[in-house]
């Protein structure tokens, strides 16, 4: 029976022959797919582990290592065998699993600082859901043949502003498409009901939001998601389209999937470099953080998608690896496009000005201002606003709240 080792005690991998590949295959197997049902997660499986054949060009393990990891090895999980892809995703020192911000990627093990970056996680393009940007489009992989209609309903976008609509009719496509590897990979998205994109909200979830703008953005959004459904998929369309999103909730879905997952990378295919839009499976598992310990890189030469922790980064052992989703944007942004907003997202911060001196421990903080020149904080026992110099005091333990026009 095959089994499998944890990726993380695996540490290099380099091309080897066959035979080799195979008669390392036989002892240490790998994988690793929890597969969570509609919620998720198997009561039984905390972690998510990423499939990946791992081939070390010489014994990482001694042979008592090598029997410690016999120990720990896991049956084999069937579905690995139906993908038959031949590069598979590779991760080290990391495991998927829930956490307060839906399912994130964790060390498994501590990081000490080193001078270059350090790569986490490899996934090869073949894996991924990819349209270039402009003409002629092209498909990562050519999932679409000739003459389907989906290509027509893509070609009818614009690759501009309509990238997300792009994406989501590629990813439905692709839960259609027999043995491929994002109908695996589906149980790893989040539901319709633990999706945060608001595209999903009810009118009462946008009114209970209390801000107008984000309401009726998110309204124009719905609209213009139910008229492109409405369009492609009324009652005279082929069955084979019919059936990838029988009802608009579907169609609603899988775009609030492509807005809340997709990443656009520069990529070259033979002289041609081209912006794509692309759904990358596990690397979509990363958390925003506005300060990340983690960046993408696009390796050239073999059509790979690196996460890379950032050079002179330490990470303890079951500490987040992050990316920065948008740098420099507004929490408003982050609503319309994810669903959430960060309290400590930097280009949020109340930008303050003029000489009133502020307590650095006081309830304005939890306001995340920031800005003022460093003589301007008072840090004594007691707090104080000074407001042009004026005999103007406040005793927070008095808990008044007075509120102060800086005019
Ligand atoms: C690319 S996915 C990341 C993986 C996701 N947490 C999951 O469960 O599959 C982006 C989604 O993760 C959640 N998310 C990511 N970063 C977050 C943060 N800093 N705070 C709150 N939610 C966050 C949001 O729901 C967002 O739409």
């Amino acid at each position: 029976m095959a089994s499998s080792v944890p990726f993380h005690h695996l540490a290099c991998c380099f091309s080897v022959s066959q035979q080799e590949k195979e008669c390392f295959q036989q002892q240490l197997w790998r994988t690793t797919r929890a597969r969570y049902s509609s919620s998720r997660i198997r009561a039984t499986q905390q972690a998510v582990k990423a499939s990946s054949v791992e081939v070390p060009a010489f014994p990482l393990f001694q042979p008592s290592q090598l029997e410690e990891a016999a120990s720990e090895l896991e049956p084999a999980d069937p579905d690995f065998y139906k993908i038959g892809y031949v590069r598979s995703m590779r991760a080290y020192g990391i495991e998927f699993k829930e956490g307060p911000d839906g399912f994130g990627v964790y060390a498994s093990k501590d990081v000490q600082p080193l001078r270059r970056p350090r790569m986490i996680m490899e996934i090869p393009l073949e894996l991924m859901l990819t349209v270039s940007k402009k003409h002629p489009w092209m498909f990562f992989p050519d999932i679409i043949p000739v003459g389907h209609p989906i290509f027509d309903i893509i070609n009818s976008t614009n690759p501009e502003t309509d990238w997300d609509l792009r994406l989501a009719c590629l990813l439905l496509y692709s839960f259609d498409c027999k043995d491929n590897f994002w109908q695996l990979y589906g149980d790893f998205l989040p539901s319709k009901e633990e999706c945060t994109n608001l595209l999903l909200a009810t009118e009462d979830d946008l009114l209970e939001l209390q801000d107008e703008d984000l309401a009726s953005a998110m309204r124009k959004q719905q609209s213009r998601a139910f008229e492109f459904w409405e369009k492609n998929w009324h009652s005279g369309v082929p069955l084979k389209i019919k059936r990838l999103a029988r009802e608009p909730e579907r169609f609603f879905w899988a775009l609030g999937i492509a807005q809340s997952r997709c990443i656009n990378i520069q990529m070259r295919v033979g002289a041609l470099v081209q912006d794509a839009n692309m759904l990358v499976p596990y690397a979509d598992m990363l958390n925003h953080s506005p300060e990340p310990n983690c960046f993408f890189h696009w390796r050239f030469k073999d059509r790979m998608l690196e996460v890379m922790i950032n050079a002179g980064q330490e990470i303890r052992k079951g500490e987040e690896m992050t990316v920065n989703y948008m740098p420099q944007q507004k929490n408003n942004m982050f609503m319309e496009r994810y669903g959430f907003s960060s309290p400590v997202n930097p280009w949020d911060e109340i930008q303050f000005s003029g000489n009133a001196r502020i307590h650095l421990d006081s309830f304005l903080s939890i306001f995340n201002i920031s800005g003022l020149a460093d003589e301007y904080y008072h840090n004594g026992k007691k707090s104080w606003f000074f407001l042009h110099s004026s005999a103007f005091s406040v005793d927070i333990e008095s808990k008044i709240l007075i509120l102060v026009s800086l005019g």
